[in-house]
């Protein structure tokens, strides 16, 4: 334990998956008493009456944490501001998209902070996957709050670790066993006393890396798998055409960004391989569905298929795996909107309006009509295990998927 550090406090915004059952791990090693904030008076209510709650691993020989003396406040209270004010660190694990409602909590409490006399900065850690969530949040605050916005300090981190809310219980966690949170360093310099928390150079590139090449292959998997109705991931991985398509998107994956984002090859390769392994094992039991969530956000022109899709194409590749994934996301997007209207939607959903609308990318750009023309074969094959793919993977002369031809071409 270090001395210096005793005392301090973390409150943690978002008390789900990610803030309570890693960033919580995480902080807990060290001597930061925690709270959460949360939107869902719920979660907040079962901290509250529970104080405590167990991480169970999936590798059951290791002992499961238990995070005790935590409590929670309701977003929006003066509770949570109070607690964000005296909090020596925050963390926010709520989604990229959900950053900017943040803003207003952040700068009364950097207000809050300053009235009181102690004027140290607010020092933030996103715990988000996306490609700029501290971009995200800085210009939230900027827009809205530039005075209090100076005295605030956004890093981001990179989260790896795998959590899912364990089933039959109130507020216990099923996580993988990944020991520590990567995060930018040179945006949050100085000693945080958590060991867990590892400072890291270049991290806005690192961060994109991850989310163009991990989430990227998860994307692949989870949308191909969801067409095929699996419900658990592993095995979506495993999928024999889910597989093979993986092994077909590797290295036009990564040799765009190997040149794109300046990353030795090999290393780019093994990074590749490492989240392949990761997501094929059944040992982490992990859902579709959950991996499938905010398809607007994940088609997004930046995000994990859409930037890498034209990164491929721009260093000579075929892109027709994430061309494919892209048309299974519209598919997913398009159940959702049935089944949340009931089926009534079904004839309204129009896969290219869709698309440019998420994407931003035009109509007649080569990667939107090479999706279309997957989104039709792909309706043409129908849903289940047991359908046809081979007219999607067996692939041209030339390697390249559905006889689509070279980069350029629709
Ligand atoms: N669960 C996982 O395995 C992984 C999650 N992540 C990332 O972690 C972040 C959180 O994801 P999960 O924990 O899985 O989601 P989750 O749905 O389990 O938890 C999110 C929590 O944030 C709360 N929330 C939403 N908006 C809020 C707001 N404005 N203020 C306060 N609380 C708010 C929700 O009520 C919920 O309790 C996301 O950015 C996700 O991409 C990254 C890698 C792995
Ligand atoms: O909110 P997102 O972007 O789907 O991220 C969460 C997912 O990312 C992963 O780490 C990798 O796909 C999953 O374990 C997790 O469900």
């Amino acid at each position: 334990m270090n001395g210096l550090t005793k005392g301090r406090s973390a409150v943690i915004i978002g008390a789900g998956q990610t803030g309570r059952g890693f960033v919580a791990r995480m902080v807990a090693s060290s001597d930061y008493r925690i709270s959460f904030v949360d939107t869902s008076a719920e979660v907040v209510r079962r901290i509250n009456e529970d104080g405590a709650y167990t991480i169970h691993y999936y590798n059951r020989e290791r002992p499961p944490v238990r995070i005790t003396e935590v409590g929670a406040c309701l977003a929006g209270t003066g509770d949570a501001t109070k607690a964000v004010a005296e909090a020596d660190l925050v963390f926010t694990a709520i989604g990229e998209s959900n950053l900017p409602s943040l803003a207003e909590l952040l700068a009364q409490a950097r207000l809050r902070r300053q009235e009181s006399g102690s004027d140290g900065p607010l020092a933030i850690i996103t715990c988000e996957n996306g490609t700029a969530p501290a971009r995200v949040l800085r210009e939230a605050l900027q827009t809205g709050f530039p005075e209090e916005a100076r005295g605030i300090v956004v890093s981001e981190s990179a989260i790896f670790c795998t959590t899912v809310n364990l089933p039959g219980t109130r507020l216990d966690i099923l996580s993988e066993d990944y020991p520590e949170l990567p995060y930018d360093g040179e945006a949050l310099p100085g000693e945080l006393g958590i060991p867990c928390l590892v400072p890291a150079e270049r991290f806005p590139t690192l961060l994109r890396r991850k989310i163009y090449t991990y989430n990227c292959i998860s994307a692949c998997i989870t949308y191909l798998g969801a067409f095929k109705d699996y419900k658990i991931y592993a095995e979506a991985a495993n999928d024999p055409d889910v597989s093979g398509l993986l092994e077909r998107l590797a290295e036009p994956l990564n040799r765009a960004i190997s040149r794109t984002l300046g990353f030795d090859l090999e290393d780019q390769r093994r990074f590749s391989q490492r989240a392949v392994a990761k997501f094929s094992d059944y040992g982490i039991v992990d859902y579709v569905d959950k991996n499938a969530r905010d398809v607007a956000r994940k088609l997004g022109p930046d995000d994990r298929l859409i930037a890498p899709a034209r990164m491929i194409m721009d260093t000579g590749g075929d892109p027709s795996v994430l061309t494919l994934t892209i048309a299974a996301a519209l598919h997913y997007a398009r159940r959702e909107r049935e089944s949340a209207a009931g089926g009534a939607a079904a004839a309204a959903f129009d896969p290219s309006a869709v698309l440019t609308g998420w994407s931003g990318l035009p109509a007649d750009h080569p990667l939107v009509l090479r999706a279309i023309r997957h989104y039709a074969d792909l309706e043409r094959i129908g849903r289940g295990r047991d359908a046809d793919w081979t007219p999607l993977t067996k692939g041209d002369d030339n390697g390249n998927l559905s006889g689509y031809g070279q980069p350029g071409g629709n």
